[in-house]
């Protein structure tokens, strides 16, 4: 098997798995490590009890079922949401949206380079129009990944004929793909949620808008899904992007984040390269996290 990713349970659970037999501690031990993880109380607790039943039910005292059990509950639970991207229209519009710093512009530029990979063409549109630098950026970024950008014609241009002019070259050129970054932070939530509310009706005189991802930060975990809280009420959001998992201690964040929105996971990042980024499969993830 491949090495161990920094999520996974698997070092914190060898003692529970590698025990003689079920006891006491198997169940304490196993709800730290739960914890430890970022699945929240309410989860870890879930979990814990649904295993603690099967355990008894089927009367086995092998840890060993301990392990297979709780790789199959978060198979189950992963899977309840179907994390497949809905990109089927031409052009396929694409909002991504998220707090500043969370990764959002690497997570473009990863996701153009995804998609490019798939032999899809893409122009990026840049409405997060207030800071020349993040422009710059994204600009790099879709350079590397063989996308096309439209830029503000000036800083602070209106965001929304940004993402208009976008759509519009899109469909001129016949180009499949478009995503827009949008802005992280603005004076007020109520302007931030009221700009993309202006960026998806203006964009939907063009095209209708086939996905809106909400970027996350993976080692803020439970925090920083507070700070999303606005764009899980009001932008509309079809999917979540976990950014900077590679490096995080967090991997129960990707379950408890799931449930609590109840919007699916539909890519993962997991590093700051631009082919570090891959599509959420939840028996692979579960594998992954259990070790
Ligand atoms: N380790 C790791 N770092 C990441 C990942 N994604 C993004 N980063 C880093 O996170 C930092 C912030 O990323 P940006 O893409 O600039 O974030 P942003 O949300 O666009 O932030 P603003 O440009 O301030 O709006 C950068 O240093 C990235 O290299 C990831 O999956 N893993």
């Amino acid at each position: 098997m491949a090495e161990r990713a920094s999520w996974s349970l698997g070092a914190a659970l060898r003692g529970v798995f590698g025990a003689k037999t079920i006891d006491d501690d198997t169940w304490d031990d196993l709800e730290t490590a739960l914890i430890t993880a970022d699945f929240g109380p309410d989860l870890t607790e879930q979990i814990v009890a649904e295993i603690r039943a099967n355990v008894e039910k089927y009367r086995t005292t092998d840890p060993k079922d301990v392990q297979r059990m709780l790789r199959e509950t978060l198979e189950e639970r992963l899977s309840r949401l179907d994390s497949t991207l809905t990109l089927s229209e031409r052009p396929a519009v694409v909002l991504v949206v998220g707090v500043n710093g969370v990764g959002k512009t690497t997570t473009i530029g990863k996701f153009a380079r995804f998609l490019r990979t798939y032999d899809r063409s893409v122009v990026v549109g840049a409405a997060d129009t207030f800071r020349a630098a993040a422009v710059d950026q994204l600009a790099t970024w879709a350079e590397r990944a063989g996308a096309e950008i439209v830029r503000p014609e000036r800083e602070g241009q209106d965001p929304a004929s940004v993402a208009f002019q976008t759509v519009d070259k899109a469909k001129r050129d016949g180009t499949e793909i478009v995503i827009i970054d949008t802005a992280g932070r603005l004076q007020t939530k109520g302007g931030l949620m009221d700009e993309l509310g202006k960026i998806r009706r203006v964009v939907e005189k063009l095209a209708p808008v086939s996905e809106v991802l909400l970027v996350l930060d993976a080692t803020t975990g439970q925090n920083g899904l507070a700070q999303a809280e606005a764009f899980i009420q009001h932008a509309g959001v079809t999917g979540l992007v976990i950014t900077k998992l590679d490096g995080s201690a967090k991997g129960g964040f990707v379950l408890s984040v799931q449930e609590k929105t109840g919007i699916p996971i539909k890519l993962i990042g997991q590093g700051e390269g631009i082919g570090d980024l891959t599509g959420f499969t939840p028996h692979v993830f579960a594998q992954k996290l259990v070790g």
